[in-house]
């Protein structure tokens, strides 16, 4: 129940609501979360906390708040035997519109009033309904992170713990809220990621006792003075597997509620029950298709994802009845529990009226109910009130004070917030490793690309070197090679001259030989001349023969010489084109030089690289510093508004002070105007500024017309407002009517009103006025003081009746007939008062009012007559009254007749009451037979709506011999 200024969290975490972005102190890239929201940042060595939601929430939007007003609904038990048995024409108590949700209360029995609910099930509504309209919307909210509450108020046995608590072991169907509520929860969470816990307590005489643990008696409360979310350190919580599991612990909660009950000599309805229900939900930010391969490594070096955790609690509360004192007792233990029970509920009303005029203030400390509702009804929480009632007209005041519970409940708008935290401690430590990982892994690369530029540089000039040398020692072979070359073609050409040399010589030599070959045949032909010339020739040919021997060898050495030359000639060539082949080491330098290419541009990347981490590691850093600023803003507002509600506190102070000390007639005027904007909260005060209230001030009568009327919610400053019914001042007195009558409605102020004069007023004034307000207002006054019996006494001892009937045959007004009907039906319930009435002419007059035709005086009317006829035929059956009815002489039974057929169901019921009861006095039946009211009593016993009524015609139709016989001639 958290005032509507404050802040909220979820259960037993320090949480704030907002979202506060940090930056981290060093980080991998700006990775971004799937939905486009800023990356969360983590802020080592603080708590868990809150986020706004992303993957459970039903929205998407960033707001952390959605407002949702209070829903109500109102569920009416059906008649138990106590019911039926009860005086049977108070039986209308209440009709239900369930399909314009709305339900009528008979206003103090002779006025009715309707009332809107978020919805309203009949007596035949089933558990399953009432849980889908009411509580489901809570338990689906609370799934996806909120707070919520479910709650049942109502008078004792009216209904609560059937709606809310009912286990139904053997009929499903009859499974009441709390089980219906786990059995959706369990479906909805996944048993391995989601956590279920519940406690299960009771608040008797401001004392929380644990219902899973008895032994645990007298349990603190404890405020997050920060956070406003409460806790309960000492209650056991227990893990929920299965619904089976949950039925068995809500069934010993219920033993030992009973147990606990019976030891203190008291009963279930006298104490509160809790169930309180703990979500924990988890799941996984994902950032996959956002980040770079190298980062997605990285994640999954350290863990997938981020771990966010969403909170909530529900609460089912089974509040005590809410009866009030005089009903419940008042004596001893009784009175001490019921003060309690009242002290409790009392100050939920007060929260509850607080938070629907959305004041600033919230009094949830008051009792220890509203303590431990304070951060789960109003506020952030989405919530549910079921407020039960039952139909019968006996508890007609509870009923009342229950559906203005409810109406107040309605106006109440909660901002619910969703709190989703993320285990800031693991993502805080996986953030921090990811950190380390990235250094070291950045470290890792760096050293290694310094040591491959090492390695590079190196070889490379290795490379450089070597190809140096080999362009070196292939220079140097060139030139070998052009020097060898040049030698072997001048050699050739030297070889290639002397061979042609040779040549020229073999040719001569050749023709030397044919010349000596000749000279030799023609030797031998001397020879044959001639043998000594024989002799000279075979020496010239000896000498011939050696030298050509000669000139043979001599050839076939620079024959061999040649060859040899040529073959050298073909070395050379070979070296040459061996030489050619050489140039493939150009090839290999080539190769060489784009693998030194590859290797520098590897080494720029590398450099690049390191300075993109670099500038990214300044940005990450620099928004950390932003976010950190951000958060300094946000602490800073949070102060400004704690002094803002200091100020509006003091400011109350002050205005009581003021009130208090009240200077001159006009402040006070002025004062009390203001002051009465708040009247609900500021009433005591304002009766402190009537004991300097003068008439004699223009702005103090303006001022009373607006507070007076207003204070009849309240008892303070009745003996004044009493005394200004007898004002000389018309305006006066007709505020002051006014504020009687408001404080009339209410029957735990009528003795009051009495003691203080205010009926000798009243009817002092009735006589005496001639104001029509005055006439309608005092008589609606005066009916409401006829409802109990000592009063009516007194209002017939002191000539109420003929007042009454005077007024009724001097007025044609609807709502002053209808006023005055009402004070004479009320009068009519009364036996003894019966012959005055009779003879006052207030039972005349009570049926003259019929002439105005107006249906809200005819229903009075016909109450009334119901109440005379039933009281006059009790007296009738217990022997104590003879004769005919009175009612009959002035024409009742006509009137009964004639308006018979209406169609208000509510007022036929009470004609056929009147008929039924009439019918009953043996007296009565020859004026039956007359005026053909056997007729109608016939139709009634086939054709009324109600049963009881239709059984009561046939009886009585069955034991008079004179209906009899008047049926037979119908
Ligand atoms: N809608 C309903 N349908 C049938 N029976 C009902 C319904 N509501 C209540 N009852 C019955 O009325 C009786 C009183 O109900 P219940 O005990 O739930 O009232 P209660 O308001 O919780 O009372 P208490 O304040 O004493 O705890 C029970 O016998 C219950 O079974």
């Amino acid at each position: 129940m958290a005032s509507n200024s404050g802040t909220k969290s979820s259960h037993r975490n320090s949480n704030s609501d907002r979202q506060v972005p940090h930056s981290s102190s060093s980080s991998s890239s700006a990775a971004r979360s799937s939905n486009g929201h800023p990356p969360l940042r983590s802020k080592p060595n603080s708590a868990r906390r809150s986020v706004t939601p992303t993957s459970r929430a039903s929205s998407n939007n960033n707001d952390d708040s959605e407002p949702a007003r209070v829903r109500v609904a109102v569920r009416v038990r059906p008649r138990d035997a106590e019911d039926l048995n009860s005086e049977a024409d108070y039986a209308d108590c209440i009709e239900l519109q369930p399909e314009l949700k709305r339900l009528k209360l008979r206003k103090n029995n002779w006025n009715s009033e309707s009332y809107k609910f978020d919805e309203v099930f009949t007596e035949s509504a089933s558990q399953r309904r009432v849980y889908e309209v009411v509580a489901k919307p809570v338990v689906e909210s609370v799934l996806n992170g909120y707070n919520g509450t479910v709650m049942a108020y109502g008078q004792t046995g009216t209904g609560k713990t059937y709606t809310v608590g009912r286990l139904g072991k053997h009929d499903p169907s009859e499974r009441g809220i709390m089980v219906r509520a786990l059995e959706d929860i369990l479906a909805n969470t996944s048993p391995g990621l989601d956590t279920v816990e519940v406690s299960y307590l009771q608040l008797y005489l401001e004392s929380i006792q644990d219902l899973l643990a008895p032994e645990k008696n007298n349990i603190p409360i404890v405020e997050d003075s920060k956070t406003g979310e409460v806790s309960l350190p000492g209650a056991a919580v227990v893990k929920v597997r299965d619904i089976d599991q949950f039925m068995q612990l809500v069934q010993i909660g219920e033993v030992n509620r009973h147990a606990a009950n019976t030891k203190m000599n008291t009963e279930s309805s006298r104490s509160h029950a809790i169930l309180m229900v703990y979500i924990q939900r988890t799941s996984q930010r994902k950032v996959e298709n956002e980040v770079s391969t190298q980062e997605r490594d990285t994640r999954h070096n350290i863990g997938n994802g981020i771990n966010t955790l969403h909170k909530s609690k529900l609460l089912i509360v089974d509040l005590a009845g809410s009866e009030r004192i005089d009903k419940s007792g008042h004596e001893g233990h009784m009175l001490e529990e019921t003060k309690f029970i009242n002290l409790s509920l009392t100050s939920l009303g007060k929260c509850i009226n607080a938070l629907a005029e959305n004041s600033p203030h919230i009094p949830t400390r008051d009792s220890k109910l509203t303590r431990m509702l304070r951060d789960s009804f109003g506020g952030s929480a989405r919530t549910s009130l079921i407020i039960t009632i039952g139909p019968s007209a006996r508890h007609h005041a509870e009923t009342s004070s229950t559906i203005m519970f409810g109406q107040r409940a309605m106006k109440i708008v909660n901002m619910m917030k969703l709190k989703v935290e993320f285990d800031y401690e693991s993502l805080c430590r996986k953030l921090e490793n990811q950190v380390d990982y990235l250094i070291a892994e950045n470290e890792r690369q760096q050293k290694l690309r310094e040591d491959d530029k090492d390695e590079m540089e190196k070889k490379l000039i290795e490379y450089k070197n070597s190809f140096a040398e080999v362009e070196k020692s292939l220079d140097k072979r060139c030139q070998l090679f052009e020097k060898e070359n040049n030698r072997l073609v001048s050699e050739n050409k030297k070889i290639l001259d002397e061979l042609k040399l040779q040549k020229d010589r073999n040719d001569v030599m050749h023709d030397q030989v044919a010349r000596l070959e000749m000279n030799l045949k023609q030797s031998k032909q001397q020879q044959l001349e001639g043998s000594s010339y024989q002799k000279v020739l075979a020496d010239t040919t000896q000498m011939y023969e050696k030298k050509i021997a000669e000139l043979v060898e001599k050839i076939e050495d620079e024959h061999a010489r040649f060859e040899r030359a040529e073959e050298q000639l073909a070395v050379v060539k070979q070296i040459l084109s061996d030489h050619q082949k050489s140039t493939e080491g150009q090839e290999e330098i080539d190769d060489l030089r784009i693998k030194l290419q590859r290797m520098c541009q590897l080494h720029e990347k590398t450099v690049n690289d390191f300075q993109s981490l670099k500038t990214e590691n300044v940005e990450l850093l620099s928004e950390k510093a932003m976010l950190s600023e951000e958060l300094h803003k946000l602490t800073q507002k949070l102060s400004v508004e704690e002094k803002q509600r200091k100020y509006i506190e003091d400011e109350v102070a002050k205005l009581k002070k003021l009130v208090s000390e009240n200077v001159n007639d006009t402040e006070v005027g002025c004062l009390i105007s203001l002051l009465s904007i708040k009247f609900s909260k500021r009433a005591f005060h304002i009766s402190l500024c009537f004991n300097n209230l003068q008439e004699r001030s223009s702005i103090m009568k303006e001022n009373i017309g607006k507070v007076l009327p207003g204070l009849g919610n309240s008892m303070i400053g009745l003996e004044k407002i009493i005394a200004m019914l007898k004002s000389q001042d018309l305006d006066v007195q007709i505020h002051a009517v006014k504020a009687v009558a408001n404080l009339a409605a209410e029957d735990s102020n009528q003795e009051k009103i009495v003691e203080e004069g205010g009926l000798d007023a009243l009817l002092m004034l009735l006589g005496s006025s001639e104001n029509t307000t005055i006439h309608r207002v005092a008589s609606g006054a005066i009916a409401n003081l006829a409802m109990s019996e000592r009063n009516q006494t007194l209002i017939m001892s002191k000539g109420g009746a003929h007042l009454l009937a005077n007024i009724a045959s001097k007025t044609d007004d609807p709502q002053t007939l209808r006023m005055v009907a009402g004070a004479i039906a009320n009068l009519c319930g009364n036996q003894k008062l019966h012959v005055t009435l009779k003879e006052d002419g207030a039972i005349k007059a009570l049926l003259g009012m019929g002439r105005s035709g107006n249906s809200d005086v005819i229903a009075q009317i016909a109450r009334g007559m119901a109440n005379f006829a039933k009281c006059e035929s009790r007296g009738t059956v217990q022997g104590y009254r003879k004769g005919p009815s009175l009612l009959l002489e002035d024409g009742a039974l006509a009137w009964l007749i004639a308006n018979c057929s209406i169609t208000s169901a509510s007022t036929r019921r009470h004609i056929e009451l009147a008929l039924c009861h009439l019918a009953q006095n043996d007296d009565n039946a020859p004026a039956f037979v007359t005026s053909g009211a056997v007729k109608e009593l016939v139709r009634v016993s086939s054709e009324s709506t109600r049963e009881d009524i239709r059984t009561l015609a046939k009886k009585t139709l069955k034991l008079n011999p004179v209906f009899q016989a008047e049926i037979q001639t119908l």
